[in-house]
């Protein structure tokens, strides 16, 4: 195989052998071959494709697809019926929960069990053990027998395993989406990174997930590939499907949007309230969001000049909030410390999600361009940001927040907070695209006919 390959998958199939009842698969045993007591299920059928070497690719595909079919067949853990892999370097693999693990021993044991799998000398899993279970980050339960785990916990610890192996090629499953918001954004800033010199398979249902991070995709379906191309092209096709198929079974024909009308007048501007969320806060898909407390240990980086001492999410009255709904307005109050002598604050943040994709963000400078703000080392300050929350899709998000001093486009950033506040959607009305924005009127009228009726 070309030494810049990472993966080649020829041709590969995997047929399961369906019994319908227990007994039949001893009748078959007892037979020998000589009469046939199950049906075949062709779970992959002659699929090939190659990886380059520092490739990133992600696999789509419905529930049943096969796409765990194929990675366990690349990870070895499944014999094909036919076809070929080949594989040039070290793979570490994320796939099935627990997948490696004795129930029996405990976190630190199984750790140092699977990175002696996956190639580590008992010398670099003694070097690199402290960094693993710092990773995971499970506390006094690394010490417990893993039969003890929350699902949560087995992929914290799994996951650090393989960022700590120095795998030339990883494969993930979207077993990720188990972890907390906090752990997920850490895996996938891991990922990012990894994939700058790594080859990285990405599995996921979720294709913003895809798009984010991979380069190229590939859509299985019903065992066989259907596309394979740039990330875009694929998840779009990928998902125009998935729109076509819910409208047929939904029996409505395709939908063209009527050309706009020339001079529509302008929409009202501000106050901005979603004429339907006094109906949506009544309902179950009232977008609630828990707010949790601020993280004064979250990971930072800058250049240290100040230090972010509370962020809090309040009403529009400026009382703290632990639920928030979507829609509805909000301030978002940092305060900070000066650590050094500030001559033009600036403090802004960013709204992620659990991928760690900017939703949106803001920040003083265009405020505070006529007066700049200065402090001296030892002061504290706030920022407010008064906004209307977007309608978040379930899920998790966090903030960061930023403390610069200079101008939008030449500044020291002092401080860089990641995940200082984190927010779970539980319920919400939107469920697909990024945020939703809550609209300022939404009209649905009758304007007459193409031909008028002969009467
Ligand atoms: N051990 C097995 N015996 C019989 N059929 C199996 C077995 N394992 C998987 N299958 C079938 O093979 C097909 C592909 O399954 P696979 O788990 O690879 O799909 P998937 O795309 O990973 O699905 P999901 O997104 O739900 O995880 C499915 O129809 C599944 O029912």
């Amino acid at each position: 195989m070309s030494s810049e390959l990472a993966i080649r998958v020829d041709r590969l199939s995997k047929c399961y052998q369906i019994y319908d009842r227990p007994q039949d698969r001893l009748k078959q045993s007892l037979w020998r071959g000589r009469r046939q007591f199950f049906h075949e299920f062709w779970a992959m059928h002659d699929v090939s494709f190659q990886v380059a070497r520092g490739e990133t690719v992600g696999i789509i595909g419905r529930n049943g697809s096969g796409k765990s079919t194929l990675l366990q067949m690349i990870c070895a853990t499944l014999t094909p019926t036919a076809g070929e892999i080949a594989i040039t370097g070290r793979v570490a693999a994320l796939l099935e929960l627990g997948a490696g693990f004795n129930p029996e021993f405990t976190g630190r044991e199984n750790a140092r069990m699977n990175a002696a799998l996956l190639g580590l000398t008992p010398a670099e899993i003694d070097a690199r053990i402290p960094s693993i279970l710092a990773f995971a980050d499970i506390g006094e339960f690394v010490d417990q027998p893993v039969k003890t785990y929350s699902s949560g916990m087995f992929v914290r610890l799994a996951f650090a395993v393989i960022a700590h192996v120095d795998a030339d090629i990883l494969i993930v499953d979207e077993a990720l989406a188990v972890g907390d918001g906090f752990f997920t954004q850490k895996c996938m800033r891991f990922l990012r990174q990894f994939r700058e010199t790594g080859t990285l398979l990405f599995v996921s249902h979720d294709t913003s997930a895809v798009l984010n991070l991979c380069d190229r995709a590939i859509w299985l379906e019903r065992g066989a590939l259907r596309l394979e191309g740039p990330a875009k092209a694929v998840c779009e096709a990928y998902l125009a499907d998935i729109s076509d198929q819910q409208r047929r079974e939904l029996g409505v024909s395709s939908i063209t949007a009527p050309t706009p009308e020339p001079n529509v007048a302008e929409p009202p501007r501000l106050p901005v309230v979603d004429q339907r969320l006094a109906t949506l806060d009544q309902s179950r898909f009232r977008n609630d969001i828990e707010i949790f407390s601020f993280q004064p240990d979250a990971a930072s980086h800058g250049s240290g000049g100040a230090r972010v001492l509370d962020v809090e999410l309040q009403d529009a009255r400026g009382a703290p909030l632990s639920w928030a709904v979507g829609g509805h307005a909000v301030q978002l109050a940092i305060q900070v410390e000066a650590l050094i002598d500030m001559a033009r604050v600036i403090v802004g943040f960013f709204v992620k999600d659990r991928l760690g994709q900017l939703l949106f963000g803001d920040n003083t400078f265009l405020t505070r361009t006529e007066n700049p703000l200065a402090v001296g080392a030892g002061e504290r300050f706030e920022a407010r940001f008064g906004f209307n929350l977007p309608i978040l899709p379930p899920g998790e998000y966090s903030v960061d927040i930023g403390v610069a001093e200079g101008t939008q486009a030449e500044h020291v950033h002092h401080c860089w907070a990641h995940d200082a506040l984190l927010f779970r959607a539980h319920t919400s009305s939107v469920t697909t695209g990024l945020v939703g924005i809550p609209m300022t009127s939404i009209a649905l009228e009758r304007i007459g006919r193409d031909r008028p009726s002969a009467s």
